[in-house]
């Protein structure tokens, strides 16, 4: 769906901001650019929607290389967030989410239609703020307003520049929730820029861990965890290392180690092996919880779960 071949781009003399990166991101799968501030993470987002343009190499959407397409008609197929949500101020949230199906000549019902689906999909209903301008509103209902902005016209890809960037950490984390359970995303294509370890691993299919305007590595995040590529990679995950190992396992990832206890009748709470060991140890509290996995059953503690944690490791 994206393809970067050899990319790279110079701001001065000194040094690449983007240097000779080349990745793919498959449709429907969210890739995470992930890195320290002034890692190449934004330049090499603007590049793919030709806010940019690439020194060298090459950058293909679906097939086509952009070079080749007008800006124009590039970026209707291409939504795109920012941090500072770049709304309009003078427009109302309604006509802010209406641009772009407005260049795109939609008619009126069709726009107000579409309008009010995504402001009460974003929990925004149209009713109330329709009429409010951006600044009538709080950090996080803008960033809600940015995101059915980048949405309106159904582009297969999107492209977030730290969406949640701007918002305070409980915010955050409320609003990174709501856009995971989002289904106009379902079968998007997207792109999403960030400096947060943890909001990587939550969103990202993979994660593309950048360095000073180069990949250091690209892959799932159990890849990054328990297979870093190099140095960096190992010290950048250390100091948030045992969080993001239990968000990032599954249970099933731990089935073999599971030890099998005994059922007794208070083991109510049912779990599947989709869920993580951070959700198990969440619902486990106190008392074990049910899973289960290929048609077996297990009961799970804490200690147990922690137990074959450890043995995945070694
Ligand atoms: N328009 C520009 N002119 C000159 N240098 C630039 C320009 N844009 C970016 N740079 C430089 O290119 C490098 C990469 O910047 P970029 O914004 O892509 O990094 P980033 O990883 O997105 O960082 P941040 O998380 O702080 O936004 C940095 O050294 C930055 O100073």
């Amino acid at each position: 769906m994206i393809k970067l071949d050899h990319v790279s781009k110079n701001f001065g003399p000194e040094k690449k901001a983007v240097n000779d990166i080349s990745f793919e991101v498959h449709p429907g799968e969210t890739l995470v650019l992930l890195g320290t501030s002034g890692c190449g993470k934004t330049t090499t987002l603007r590049m793919i929607n030709r806010l940019l343009e690439a020194d060298s190499g090459h950058i293909f959407v679906n097939g086509k290389e952009i070079k080749t397409l007008a800006p124009e008609l590039l970026r209707r197929n291409i939504g795109y967030v920012l941090q500072n949500t770049g709304l309009f101020p003078h427009y109302t949230v309604s006509e802010n989410i209406g641009i772009v199906p407005a260049l795109l000549n939609w008619d009126k019902t069709r726009i107000r239609e579409r309008t009010i689906t995504l402001m009460d999909k974003l929990r925004l209903p149209a009713a109330g703020y329709s009429n409010v301008y951006p600044h009538q509103l709080s950090g996080g209902q803008q960033q809600r307003v940015g995101l059915a902005r980048a949405l309106a016209a159904d582009a297969p890809v999107l492209l977030m520049d730290e969406p949640f960037g701007a918002l305070d950490p409980l915010t955050r984390i409320s609003v990174r929730r709501e856009f995971k359970a989002l289904d106009e995303l379902n079968n998007k294509t997207i792109i999403l820029v960030t400096h947060d370890v943890e909001e990587a691993f939550e969103l990202g299919n993979r994660i593309c861990l950048m360095n000073e305007g180069r990949i250091q590595q690209l892959g799932a995040p159990l890849e990054l965890l328990f297979h870093p590529a190099n140095d960096f990679v190992r010290s950048f995950l250390d100091p948030q290392r045992l969080q993001l190992e239990l968000k990032a396992l599954k249970i099933k990832d731990l089935w073999t180690w599971i030890p099998d206890k005994p059922a007794t009748t208070d083991n109510a709470r049912l779990l599947t092996a989709e869920n993580s060991c951070w959700e198990a140890l969440d619902a486990i509290t106190s008392q074990p919880v049910t899973v289960m996995h290929n048609q077996a059953k297990k009961i799970i503690d804490g200690n147990g779960l922690m137990e074959a944690v450890a043995a995945y490791k070694q």
